[in-house]
């Protein structure tokens, strides 16, 4: 298991973004292509790993999570919710802020009910920024998070609960090291 995800994050190009180092794969930008048989272990993966018990909601951000999100979705009957970087002023729509290593915006979440049973899936944790934004969005609007999984855990970091990742790297001027994986 795994072969495809851990071999093509050790062999990934990275970019600096101003101090930080930036890499640049499938998963985590879609580019230069995302290859079925690379997603389709992802998929399958995460549903073995992830508490799907009555959630009725999968929940992602805008851009990199919408590809795993609809692999997810397909293959669990489960609706998916995409917290977009575009607001739409719909009754209820939860403006949250985010901010990562390398950049900073706004995030507006729809969709989502005062006691939706949801799980978050994200391709990448790095500082946490996204992912918090997300929780206390969800909290805002009344939703109970049953689980939280990224496919790439960069480094440490404390999102103040308890979450899951497929494997861990670390990257630095030499590019990415997978540090661990978790199935
Ligand atoms: O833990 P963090 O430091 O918050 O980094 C993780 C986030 O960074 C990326 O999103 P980005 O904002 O770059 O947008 P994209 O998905 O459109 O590339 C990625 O998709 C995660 O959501
Ligand atoms: N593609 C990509 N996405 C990220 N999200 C947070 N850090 C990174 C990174 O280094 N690369």
């Amino acid at each position: 298991m795994f072969n495809k995800l851990v071999t093509s994050l050790e062999s990934c190009p990275m970019v600096q973004r101003g101090e930080y180092h930036y890499f640049i794969h499938p998963v985590s930008d879609g580019v230069p292509l995302v290859e079925p048989a690379l997603l389709r272990e992802v998929a399958i993966e995460m549903v073995r790993v992830l508490d799907l018990t009555r959630v009725n909601k999968i929940v992602v951000a805008e851009a990199m999570g919408i590809h795993i999100g609809v692999a997810l979705s397909l293959i669990t009957d489960i609706p998916l919710c995409i917290v977009r970087k575009r607001h739409y002023d719909l009754p209820g729509e939860v403006a949250l802020h985010q901010s990562t290593g390398y950049s900073k915006g706004e995030l507006y979440l729809n969709g989502i009910e005062e006691g939706d049973r949801v799980v978050i899936v994200d391709d990448v944790l790095s500082t946490g920024g996204t992912m918090k934004a997300l929780l206390e969005g969800l909290a805002v609007a009344g939703a109970e998070v049953r689980d939280v999984l990224v496919v790439i855990k960069r480094g440490e970091c404390d999102i103040g609960r308890d979450y899951k990742a497929l494997v861990e790297i670390e990257v630095d001027e030499s590019g990415v090291h997978v540090k661990d994986t978790f199935f």
